[in-house]
């Protein structure tokens, strides 16, 4: 009889990082601290957002992540392996676009990653399936001097995709773009996940971010405030307002008393009451049937992104106090005290501002 073993062990995290610091020196002015003791974990196969306002060090971040600037203190895992220290043998399978892509306007979209491809030894056949990925094959013997921002965003795209990467990681891969061009680049972003590859993409919009990730790390001056599954984050912050509808104002008017007796704050008039405080929908639901009054509606009421994203954000942070994270919205196995986290960071030397 053969004896199965199954590998309980959980997969390591695509990417880890843990108290990441990063401070802009300067010898005129005073400096910046870019990354106050930035925590971040995606997970294999997620699109994982990387939300935060203007400033808040999300570019800082992916650039210490790619080796391009040096973090002060911190610790880094990609593929489980420790970064910078590892990047060269890491390099084959993180593809980025980070900086702003340049690109020599009188050469075509071909010519440009046929000229990418040769020199890492990849043949012709690759760029064509990049430039299918990517949605350029139609456009891609055109100069690159007469593309859309949203089209050389695609092209620097098609060249971080160039060696089949299983992560790729994007800054603000939809800034400046016009509503059609960030639709297909969203559509071409799940494409990828679909096939199996991670992404960190970072954006300052939570719309976007809703959209497009399962997963995010919201990060505020710094530090991170809350991370997780990008719904289970929105229904945290949520309202717990309900509006009933009615089938006229005066059953509106006997469902608002009958409401207001058990105790739940009332507002609306006539046939639409909104009512708050209830434990769920479905205890208004059952407090007015008993009562013979029978609703025309129920919606909850969706949750303004936005001041989501403005709450968790406007937080401020306390120099000194790191990390800023609100526990409330962690797993129970992730939640440690900021101590127990401190005394996992290691430091790495040799700083670059
Ligand atoms: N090379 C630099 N020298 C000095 N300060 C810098 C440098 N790069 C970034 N900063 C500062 O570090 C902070 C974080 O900047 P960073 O670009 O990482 O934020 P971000 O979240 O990516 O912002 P944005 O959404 O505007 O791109 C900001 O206060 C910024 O002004």
């Amino acid at each position: 009889m053969s004896v199965t073993h199954v590998d309980t062990t959980p997969p390591s995290p695509v990417i880890e990082i843990t108290g990441l610091r990063k401070r802009y020196r300067s010898i005129r002015r005073p400096g910046t601290t870019a990354l106050d003791g930035l925590d971040m974990v995606v997970h294999r196969g997620q699109i994982h957002g990387f939300l935060g306002p203007n400033g808040s060090g999300k570019t800082t971040t992916l650039r210490i992540l790619l080796g391009l600037a040096a973090a002060d203190h911190g610790r880094m895992r990609v593929f489980g392996r420790p970064v910078p220290q590892c990047l060269p043998e890491l390099s084959d399978r993180i593809g980025a676009v980070v900086e702003s892509p340049r690109f020599f306007g009188s050469f075509t979209a071909r010519l440009t990653l046929s000229l990418l491809a040769g020199t890492i030894g990849l043949p012709d056949v690759r760029v064509e399936e990049v430039l299918t990925a990517v949605g350029l094959r139609d456009r891609a013997d055109e100069p690159v001097k007469g593309y859309s921002l949203g089209m050389r965003q695609r092209l620097a795209v098609a060249s971080a995709l160039l060696k089949d990467p299983d992560l790729l990681i994007l800054d603000e891969p939809t800034n400046g773009m016009d509503p059609a061009g960030i639709r297909e680049m969203r559509e071409m972003m799940r494409g990828l996940a679909a096939d199996g590859m991670t992404l960190l993409v970072s954006s300052h919009l939570l719309s976007e971010v809703e959209q497009l990730c399962d997963t995010m790390t919201i990060v505020s001056r710094g530090r991170r405030v809350t991370h997780g599954r990008v719904a289970d984050i929105v229904a945290a912050h949520t309202s717990d307002s309900v509006t009933v509808t009615l089938a006229d104002a005066a059953e509106g008017a006997r469902a608002a008393e009958v409401l207001r007796r058990a105790g739940l704050a009332i507002s609306g008039r006539a046939e639409r009451v909104e009512v708050s405080g209830a434990e769920s929908p479905a205890a208004v639901t059952r407090l007015l049937s008993d009562k013979g009054i029978h609703l025309s509606g129920l919606t909850r009421q969706a949750a303004d992104l936005e001041t989501v994203f403005l709450r968790l954000t406007g937080t401020a942070p306390v120099d000194g106090r790191y990390p800023q994270i609100d526990h409330s919205l962690l797993p129970p196995a992730a939640r440690s005290t900021p101590d127990e986290r401190e005394l996992t960071v290691t430091v790495s030397e040799g700083a670059e501002s």
